[in-house]
């Protein structure tokens, strides 16, 4: 298998509305692919196709190798995880004892659930009943679920919109360990700090369509404006260049012991999708 995912020419229509348009990318093992947009730009619809949840209008998603509506079936269910909108936890139950039903739904073995605890902060809350969990506890809890059986690829859909800044680090902490084991990841967020943090490439989705695809380093060097900024320990700023005038320059700087700090001059992911769509991403 080439890639974990490879959609070519996705289309979905809703009553004749295109909320996805011609949509082609593809997924390399161990990646975390993230997908950008702002509300209603198609990430979930995206999602739902390469997950069999939703038919495409036209185009083909292949997903693990085979046709994405294979992924129905219980063999290929197993080696994938999926987060969006619908939770599906058994309320009544506890944190504890909701895992334990997809251990023995997935063939895992009962030590890992304290491993996926830890993961997402929710050790403290392991016999919490899940109907009196909060909003984040929720988001954590259906991630700890998506991790129990270490999928070969997991879909998020915005894993971290509920969370703090501390338990979005541990499941940042946690996506990463993942990735490491050689977990290919595909989420979707409007949070460029997250997209910086966690994806080796990004494309940007705006009104349905994909307008731009890379890695976030590159599509900031690439519009680079090639100058540092030195910032000078009596609070003043230079320009530089980045070439021999500027490195002239930085050696006067720094022979007399003046430079506090020195950064490249690069948009933010952020600044790159409204110049590339026009449009603010949340
Ligand atoms: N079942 C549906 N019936 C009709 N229209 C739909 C349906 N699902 C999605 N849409 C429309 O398709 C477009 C894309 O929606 P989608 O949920 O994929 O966006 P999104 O990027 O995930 O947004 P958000 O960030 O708000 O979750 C929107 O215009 C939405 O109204």
């Amino acid at each position: 298998m080439e890639y974990m995912i490879d959609a070519n020419a996705l289309e979905k229509s809703f009553s004749g509305t295109r909320a996805l348009k011609n949509v082609s990318f593809q997924v390399k093992k161990g990646e975390i692919f993230g997908f950008l947009g702002p509300s209603g730009s198609g990430k979930t619809t995206t999602i739902k196709m390469l997950t069999a949840q939703l038919t495409p209008t036209s185009g083909s998603a292949y997903v693990l190798g085979v046709p994405a509506s294979k992924l129905k079936e219980g063999k290929y269910r197993k080696q994938i995880g999926v987060i969006t909108d619908n939770t599906a936890l058994y309320v009544r139950l506890s944190v504890y004892d909701n895992l334990k039903l997809y251990c023995d739904l997935y063939d895992v073995h009962p030590n890992r659930i304290d491993e996926v605890l830890r993961m997402v902060n929710l050790t403290q809350e392991s016999q919490k009943i899940v109907s009196k969990l909060s909003k984040g506890m929720l988001q954590r809890i259906t991630l700890a679920r998506a991790f129990l059986h270490e999928p070969k690829l997991l879909f998020l859909d915005e894993p971290t919109s509920a969370l703090d800044p501390v338990n979005t680090r541990h499941i940042y902490e946690g996506l990463i360990a993942l990735k490491e084991k050689g977990t290919t990841i595909f989420l979707t967020t409007h949070d460029m700090n997250e997209a910086e943090t966690l994806c080796d490439r990004v494309a940007f989705l705006n009104d349905g369509e994909i307008q731009l695809l890379d890695s976030p380093k590159r599509l900031r060097q690439q519009r680079s404006d090639l100058t540092l900024t030195v910032e000078l320990t009596d609070g003043s700023r230079a320009i530089v260049p980045k070439g021999p005038a500027g490195a002239q320059e930085l050696f006067q700087y720094m022979s007399a012991n003046r430079v506090a700090s020195v950064w490249s001059n690069e948009p933010t992911l952020g600044d790159i999708f409204v110049e590339v769509t026009g449009r603010k991403l949340s």
